[in-house]
């Protein structure tokens, strides 16, 4: 989708994933948490993946993390199908080129643990040091985070503060060397106050450090933080995807569209209160959110590299739009 010459570092091919639920009574329930989605991010550059809860984000996540498999379609690293690695080796380089960093930051060290051990390990295990190298490398990850060793090497993960922790968790990202940071709502448990300062770091570590990040995020307003380019989801499907730029300050789908105008910073409100036809805003919303949910044909590109996908007429029966809310 983006045009350049080299191999992008990830690209989904129509990745779609169905969850079977099945239910202790009533029959078996199908959700179709992505659907068709493909995506491109080329290495040492950031995307946004935008989208209200349930729309799919995180599942996106999960499945590049390689959490579980798609039900179809195919997720390259580096240009190899990532379902293609089989053998323990190959499964544990891929665990650490590609780290996850998820919405608690608390949820992910373990509480018995200091801060030492958290990046002991995986610097033993992955980058097999030892010794004053690995002291070395120990305090040189946490300085790489903006944490002060001296102070944070031998505190429990309760003793810092939530902005911290990430710092810590993105520490551990830094100490296997990884390529590719997903980060799940990685702001949104930590005070507003602090949210823009750990923003600033992973955006420092992409230009720096040259790590791709996958940032996913209910708040389209940060997406511009970190992310060259944004794709919005909704109910499965990318419904819009682009220099994200263009994307915030040019929506061209109705529902990025509705995205945008919850947000409270004037310099990014598209519209007011009322939607198009004048009805209150509350009605125009579900308007456009049931439009969305039907299956999307081919992009059109609307301006470089920015792509809107028009939604096919055939709308799905209701039983199965319910599936997607
Ligand atoms: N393991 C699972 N089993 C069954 N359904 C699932 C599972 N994981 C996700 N889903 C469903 O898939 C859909 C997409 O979920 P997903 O978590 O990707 O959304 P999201 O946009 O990340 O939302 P949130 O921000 O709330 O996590 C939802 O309807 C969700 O209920």
């Amino acid at each position: 989708m983006m045009g350049e010459n080299f191999p992008p570092l990830l690209e989904l091919q129509n990745v779609s994933k169905i969850f079977t639920l099945k239910p202790f009574f009533g029959p078996e329930k199908r959700v179709e948490a992505l659907r068709n989605v493909s995506l491109t991010l080329q290495a040492g550059r950031a995307l946004a993946i935008v989208g209200e809860s349930g729309s799919g984000k995180s599942t996106v996540g999960r499945a590049v993390a390689r959490l579980f498999r798609p039900t179809s379609g195919r997720i390259l690293f580096a240009g190899r199908d990532i379902a293609g690695l089989t053998t323990h080796a190959d499964q544990m380089s891929y665990l650490r080129m590609v780290q996850m960093v998820f919405q608690d930051p608390f949820a992910a060290l373990n509480p018995a643990h200091k801060i030492r051990h958290h990046l002991v390990r995986p610097l033993i295990l992955h980058r097999g040091l030892k010794g004053d190298a690995l002291e070395e490398a120990t305090r040189q990850t946490l300085v790489d985070v903006e944490l002060d060793p001296d102070v944070t090497l031998d505190k429990y993960p309760h003793e810092l503060s939530g902005g911290q922790r990430q710092r810590v968790n993105l520490a551990r990202a830094l100490a296997v060397d990884s390529r590719l940071i997903v980060a799940d709502e990685p702001t949104s448990m930590l005070d507003v106050s602090i949210r823009r300062s750990v923003l600033d770091l992973m955006r420092r570590l992409k230009l720096e450090r040259g790590i791709s990040f996958l940032y996913i995020t209910h708040d389209i307003a940060t997406a511009h933080y970190i992310a060259e380019e944004t794709a919005v989801m909704f109910a499965g499907q990318i419904v819009e995807y682009g220099p994200s730029a263009s994307v915030i300050r040019n929506p061209q789908h109705p529902y990025t569209q509705l995205l945008l105008s919850a947000v409270p910073d004037p310099a990014v409100r598209i519209t007011g209160g009322r939607g198009e036809q004048g009805q209150p805003f509350s009605m125009h919303a579900e308007t456009v959110r049931n439009s969305s949910r039907r299956p999307v044909g081919q992009p059109a590109e609307v301006a470089s590299g920015h792509f809107v996908y028009h939604h096919l007429d055939m709308s799905p029966p209701m039983g199965d739009i319910a599936q997607h809310a």
